[in-house]
């Protein structure tokens, strides 16, 4: 055998530190067979209003593991993710900055999915990992089954030692140039109007967890799931 002592060839591509061995790892967006061709034209087709333009993933946006975040354990007991993961800058990132693509299986947004029902056993709408892409088009992501490292973000709700400080990061939606389809993205949130000095320059710090305001509707469902009053304002943003 040719090639370099202990460098196998491998069709498989690397995988990030800390993934899940049973969680399928994705360098590309995986497709529900239920989406028809009237989901897949408008998921390639870009949105075309000048005044509103999605941002875009570059063409040269290598796939793959990626280097500003690190998925961490969290082993911080008053962390309300303890004993699950997190997202952690492995670098300061800039305000506005794109982070990484959030990638899943792509699937029509709503019940029965396009499959009759829960014939598969499997339900999107319970999973905590899923996304909507586009209302209008009736299509959303889920990293429930299979992912990259965006699935690991954490909403900022009583995570501790924030400072009073809310959400550093948020999903948008995006226009991939590599693929030509929409997709979800995480970025560092822009700078606010009044931030001064280092805020101005960096978003997310090196070693800071990357997290999200999953929004109020996530959380209201979940106490409705566990049968919790729902009127209590409990955190939500
Ligand atoms: C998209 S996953 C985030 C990654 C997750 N921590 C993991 O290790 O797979 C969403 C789940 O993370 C947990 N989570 C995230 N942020 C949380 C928060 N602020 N408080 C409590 N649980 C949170 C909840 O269990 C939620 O259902």
């Amino acid at each position: 055998m040719g090639g370099r002592p202990g460098h196998q060839p491998s069709a498989t591509p690397p995988l990030p530190l800390n993934w899940p061995s049973h969680v399928p790892y994705l360098t590309a967006p995986a497709y529900s067979p239920h989406l028809t061709p009237a989901h897949l034209r408008a998921l390639r087709t870009r949105p075309a209003d000048p005044s509103d333009p999605l941002p875009a993933i570059p063409r040269d946006l290598k796939p793959g593991p990626c280097a500003s975040v690190l998925i961490t354990p969290i082993t911080d007991p008053s962390h309300p993710a303890h004993g699950q993961a997190g997202l952690f800058a492995t670098c300061d990132l800039a305000p506005g900055e794109l982070i990484l693509p959030y990638l899943g299986e792509i699937h029509i947004g709503t019940a029965p999915f396009g499959s009759g029902g829960s014939e598969e056993g499997y339900n999107y709408a319970q999973s905590d990992y899923d996304l909507w892409l586009g209302r209008e088009a009736d299509l959303a992501v889920d990293a429930a089954r299979m992912g990259n490292e965006a699935r690991f973000v954490n909403d900022y709700r009583g995570v501790p030692g924030r400072g009073g400080r809310k959400a550093n990061a948020e999903f948008r939606v995006v226009w991939d140039a590599r693929t030509a389809e929409i997709c979800m993205a995480v970025f560092v949130l822009p700078a606010g109007k009044r931030a001064v000095g280092r805020a101005r320059v960096v978003g997310i710090t090196r070693g800071e967890e990357v997290l999200v305001s999953y929004g109020r509707g996530f959380w209201q469902g979940r106490r409705e799931a566990d049968g919790q009053d729902v009127d209590g304002e409990g955190g939500a943003s």
